[in-house]
């Protein structure tokens, strides 16, 4: 039986060309994904120099907001430092032509900070769901569209279902009103051939109702690489984050990515080498440290775990005196989601008593 969308008061699905300059447009998270990176510590004066240099260099869309979205900034996953509607307004008074876009979990966020963000100028509503959840979005794309917004929506952890139950998942995103639904490599464990597959998929069920993105992670060094091939597969918009600045290991870098596309006559409408200069001069020295294919973000591409489990883990492996790796690896094994942070405490614990 078809979901009924129609009861949340779904509106008319649109797929609007980018325009005939573009043939993909991206979307840098390094101020929401990055934020888990920063342990949600971004400033105003940070998402000024960033969204400066982005914008300078052609971004189309700049997404900012609490690494766990709109209403994340809590003990579970971290305080944010700057509240994320001033990091938003200030991102939207930056930039000259990028669109401010958004990020919200249904649960962690709600209507009224959709309606706040819309209020502050952001123009593009991302929500995401775990990948076999997209029904709890409905009411959410549907009061988005109602404000004006575009939306984007996210199938997080796509790794671990297969192309089919992703369609059928994106189906119900678009008949709620999505207009772009991503294939989310949440965990950088999405191997080529299975980014194909799970993008052809949804290219299929889709067709002319919503466009189809990839978001990858770095964790098994494949971002660039599984981007280009969402791109052969269909997909027309791609995230990243300048310098890899995002959860695990980081993103697909952006100015990689970019870089690449130009060799291959992919449009971007990005400037290839001033996105390189902004990642080298505005987005490094902002960083805590590089966001590197080291020992525990492979663990997660390698285990299938969440990249924003990360810093988490890093702490309570210090906190039990265990190791960080095995932690992951366990996390993996107990296919843990995104919101069950907490549990990696368990596992520590766990791990310690042994
Ligand atoms: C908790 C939200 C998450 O970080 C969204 C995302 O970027 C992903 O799943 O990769
Ligand atoms: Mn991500």
């Amino acid at each position: 039986m078809p979901f009924p969308a129609e009861q949340f008061g779904a509106v008319p699905k649109t797929v609007e060309p980018f325009g005939s300059t573009l043939d993909v447009r991206v979307t840098d998270s390094s101020l929401r994904d990055g934020s888990h990176a920063k342990a949600h510590q971004f400033t105003t004066e940070d998402v000024r120099k960033i969204v400066a240099a982005l914008d300078g260099a052609g971004v189309p869309v700049i997404e900012v907001a609490h690494g766990d979205g709109l209403g994340g900034s809590s003990f579970n996953y971290g305080f944010s430092r700057t509240p994320e509607q001033d990091l938003i307004r200030t991102a939207v008074a930056t930039a000259h032509n990028a669109k401010i876009a958004f990020l919200m979990l249904p649960g962690l966020g709600t209507q009224a900070d959709i309606r706040a963000a819309a209020d502050n100028g952001a123009q593009i509503c991302r929500i995401a769901t775990h990948c076999t959840e997209a029904d709890i979005a409905v009411q959410h794309f549907g009061f988005a569209r109602e404000i004006g917004l575009e939306t984007v929506g996210f199938l997080m952890m796509s790794h671990s279902q297969p192309p089919e139950v992703l369609a059928t998942q994106a189906r119900i995103m678009a008949d709620a009103g999505c207009q772009c639904v991503y294939v989310v490599d949440s965990a950088g464990a999405l191997i080529t051939k299975q980014v194909s597959d799970r993008v052809a998929a949804i290219v299929a069920e889709l067709g002319n109702d919503a466009r189809v993105g990839f978001h990858g992670h770095e964790n098994l060094g494949l971002g660039v690489a599984n981007s280009i091939l969402a791109v052969e597969a269909g997909a027309t918009q791609i995230d990243g984050s300048t310098r890899r600045l995002g959860a695990g290991a980081g993103n697909t870098p952006v100015e990689a990515f970019v870089a690449v596309a130009e060799k291959l006559g992919i449009r971007t409408g990005i400037d290839t080498l001033a996105i390189i200069d902004a990642a080298e001069d505005v987005v490094a020295p902002v960083m805590d440290r590089e966001c590197t294919l080291d020992r525990m973000s492979l663990m997660m591409g390698y285990a299938g775990v969440y990249s924003s489990f990360l810093r988490h883990a890093y702490r309570q492996a210090e906190r039990y005196g265990v190791s960080g790796a095995e932690i992951l690896l366990t996390a993996g094994r107990r296919k843990l989601v995104g919101g069950q942070e907490d549990q990696l405490i368990d596992i520590a614990v766990e791990l310690a008593a042994l």
